[in-house]
């Protein structure tokens, strides 16, 4: 069955979304395994799009394969996820119809194979047949989003460009002009999306990272670490892989990361090696840890469901649900409970989750008991607002024409 050049990629593609679909794995968590046997990057990085662009359309996807039965095949049958693959390649990424047959259904054999053939033929006939201008939402994310899921899924058409935050934010035009990249912020270079990350100059020595825009905002919420007495303490609670400890380093805070994951520190101490920045880090988890010093400020970037990232991850909003939501949630008021008791009088908390859930995002803020510092329009790059209520609100939808962003939620108190 492999000698049908081209078969690995899909055989990958079709692991990948069962187990996103059938066993609530994450696309990025099934991707290595799937992928083992294949050997090409190329190879590799095609089983991928397949897959996203499959979990990114699905919903339309599925209402085009029932259209051509007659009996609707059942959610889980493997015709359907075969035929969903072979649709999302000749919509998404433009295979030829004869290509897509030749080298998806042999995936099949017998009935369900000249089912699959029978389906996809029709569908290929027919006039007029598109996918729409957004992905349609599943039912029940587009009621959680609510009036906002429109905006949201008109921001998830395409996978987000690559965004870097640069240590030295005096280097922004200079180093944007040498990649053939925009700046959106100072010290942020927008560049188009597949661009080879490792390839790129400055990769080596360590000028800057990979980190959407939108995950850069709670950090720079903070200002300069520097003050006259020395630089300032910062808790970066919930640190790993450590975007914003770099950020928080960068700019001249005393930084202490804190994170229960070993394996996730370990690409906080990567991350600072290759920059050369520094971190104090610490290995614990925040329900039961004890500062030993007080800290000027405390920036508690949760666990969320991270469907404010659906964009990169089109997985995730097959994946959650109200249950998951409401763990996450559970967990979070936690965390802000004991972030905002560790607090001195004067010192600011900042919360951020990368997540469009109401119940992770204000549901949370609504229950700090510090006197809220209301973020402002001038501290956010040009076309982001703050909500009425001084909360930043981002979502995949906002500065389309530049490329968008990921969704998060980000509150500011102090004490
Ligand atoms: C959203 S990620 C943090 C991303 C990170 N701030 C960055 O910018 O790269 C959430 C982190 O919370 C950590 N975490 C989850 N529960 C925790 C707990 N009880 N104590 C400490 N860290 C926890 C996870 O290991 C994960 O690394």
């Amino acid at each position: 069955m492999s000698d049908v050049p081209g078969l690995p990629s899909r055989r990958a593609a079709l692991k990948m979304i069962d187990a996103v679909l059938h066993r609530g794995e994450t696309l990025e968590q099934v991707e290595r395994n799937a992928n083992r046997h294949i050997r090409g990057a190329a190879d590799q990085a095609l089983s991928r799009a397949i897959a996203g662009e499959a979990l990114r359309w699905l919903t339309d996807i599925d209402t085009m394969i029932d259209s051509a039965m007659q009996k609707p095949l059942p959610h889980d049958a493997k015709t359907r996820s075969v035929l969903r693959l072979m649709l999302a390649q000749w919509l998404r990424l433009d295979t030829p119809p004869h290509a897509v047959i030749a080298t998806a259904l042999p995936l099949l054999t017998g009935g369900p194979r000249r089912l699959a053939h029978g389906v996809f033929s029709t569908l290929t006939k027919r006039e007029g047949l598109a996918l729409p201008d957004a992905p349609t939402l599943p039912e029940d994310v587009a009621d959680r989003w609510g009036d906002r899921a429109d905006a949201i899924a008109a921001g998830l058409v395409t996978p987000p460009p690559l965004d870097l935050a640069l240590k030295d934010w005096s280097q922004t035009e200079a180093m944007a002009e040498m990649m053939g990249g925009v700046s959106l912020a100072p010290g942020h270079i927008r560049l188009p999306r597949g661009t080879p990350v490792d390839q790129l100059p400055g990769f080596k020595d360590g000028d800057w990272w990979v980190q959407d825009l939108a995950a850069s905002l709670p950090a720079r919420l903070l200002g300069a670490g520097a003050s006259d007495s020395g630089p300032k303490r910062v808790l970066d609670l919930c640190a790993a892989p450590g975007g914003k400890t770099l950020q928080l380093a960068a700019a001249g805070w005393q930084v202490t990361a804190l994170d229960i994951s070993e394996r996730r520190l370990g690409k906080v101490r990567q991350n600072l090696d290759r920059t050369g920045l520094q971190a104090e880090i610490i290995k614990a988890n925040a329900l039961s840890w004890q500062p030993a010093k007080q800290f000027d400020a405390i920036l508690l970037d949760a666990p969320c469901t991270a469907t404010g990232t659906a964009r990169r991850h089109p997985d995730v909003v097959h994946r959650i649900g109200d249950r998951q939501i409401e763990e996450q949630a559970e967990l979070q008021n936690a965390l802000l409970e004991r972030a905002s008791g560790w607090l001195p009088d004067g010192a600011t908390l900042i919360y951020a989750v990368c997540s469009l859930e109401n119940a992770e995002g204000i549901a949370q803020a609504d229950s700090v008991g510090l006197k809220q510092a209301p973020i402002t329009s001038n501290e956010l790059p040009d076309g982001l607002e703050p909500t009425d209520d001084g909360w930043l609100r981002t979502d995949p939808g906002m500065l389309g024409d530049a490329g968008g962003l990921d969704g998060f939620f980000v509150g500011r108190w102090v004490k």
